[in-house]
């Protein structure tokens, strides 16, 4: 069975007062939140701060990008172990903004991920189609050669060391959710495809997010579809009030 996964990719919100403001009140909320993991994603500056926190807590932390080297002449770079160190248990690669503003390729997305697996560090790796490969129908033909690259000589032993966010990037910070049913559709592709990699029971165990516009009033559609297996949540999550409500999905009335 997998354990959904709630998780808020904050981007480059929340420095660290608001950080700190941020649990104060989010930490009471979820403490008797039950049968949900709950993954946070600071900014860097704010990983330290996030860590002690919510050490003991639920809540567990992770970064935002990494670099795949262990240590080197790399100005403004972030290595597995100094994630290990804080510790992050998470982090997410190949988010769509990376790749877009940052030059990141399935190639480096492949790179870190094998580096970061070395570090027992869990892998939230993001894949996604742009507006005009989705309008062509072309969204299957450029996610899972995604999904193949990223798992390019990656060896797996349970499933459970990765995790994969599919966030159509149309759907990021627009307004516009992809339906829970379309959504559940290239979902269930990914792990098919996972399948023809590895094995059944890895595909079976890998949990499989969404991303793009995950608000309070949509996610309960979203988690009924048997595929999808929690949200990565951008703009929602950076508020304690409506990332709570989103992380208390099933009180909505979903099993
Ligand atoms: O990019 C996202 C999460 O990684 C989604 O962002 P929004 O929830 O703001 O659309």
């Amino acid at each position: 069975m997998r354990h959904p996964l709630i998780a808020g990719n904050w981007k480059m919100y929340n420095n660290v007062s608001e950080t700190m403001r941020f649990f104060d009140d989010f930490i009471k909320l979820v403490e008797n939140l039950e049968g949900v993991e709950i993954a946070i994603f600071p900014p860097f500056t704010s990983l330290w701060e996030a860590a002690k926190k919510t050490a003991g807590t639920k809540i567990k932390i992770g970064a935002q990008n990494v670099h795949w080297e262990e240590k080197g002449a790399f100005t403004g770079e972030i290595s597995p172990n100094m994630l290990k160190e804080i510790p992050c248990e998470y982090v997410i690669i190949g988010h769509s903004e990376r790749r877009q503003h940052f030059a990141e390729s399935d190639e480096t997305v492949n790179k870190k991920v094998r580096a970061v697996l070395k570090h027992g560090i869990k892998p939230v790796i993001c894949v996604g189609e742009n507006l005009k490969q989705r309008e062509e129908n072309l969204t299957l033909k450029v996610v899972l050669p995604q999904v193949r690259k990223a798992l390019a000589d990656v060896e797996l032993l349970s499933g459970e060391e990765i995790v994969f966010a599919y966030e159509p990037i149309w759907a990021i910070g627009t307004g516009k959710v992809a339906t829970p049913e379309d959504a559940q559709e290239v979902i269930k592709s990914i792990r098919k495809e996972i399948e023809t990699l590895y094995n059944k029971n890895i595909a079976e165990n890998i949990r499989i997010l969404y991303g793009g516009s995950v608000k309070p009033d949509n996610i309960k559609a979203l988690m009924q579809e048997r595929d999808i297996d929690g949200v990565l949540v951008g703009g929602a999550s950076v508020d304690p009030q409506s990332f709570y409500k989103i992380c208390a999905y099933k009180e909505q009335g979903v099993e």
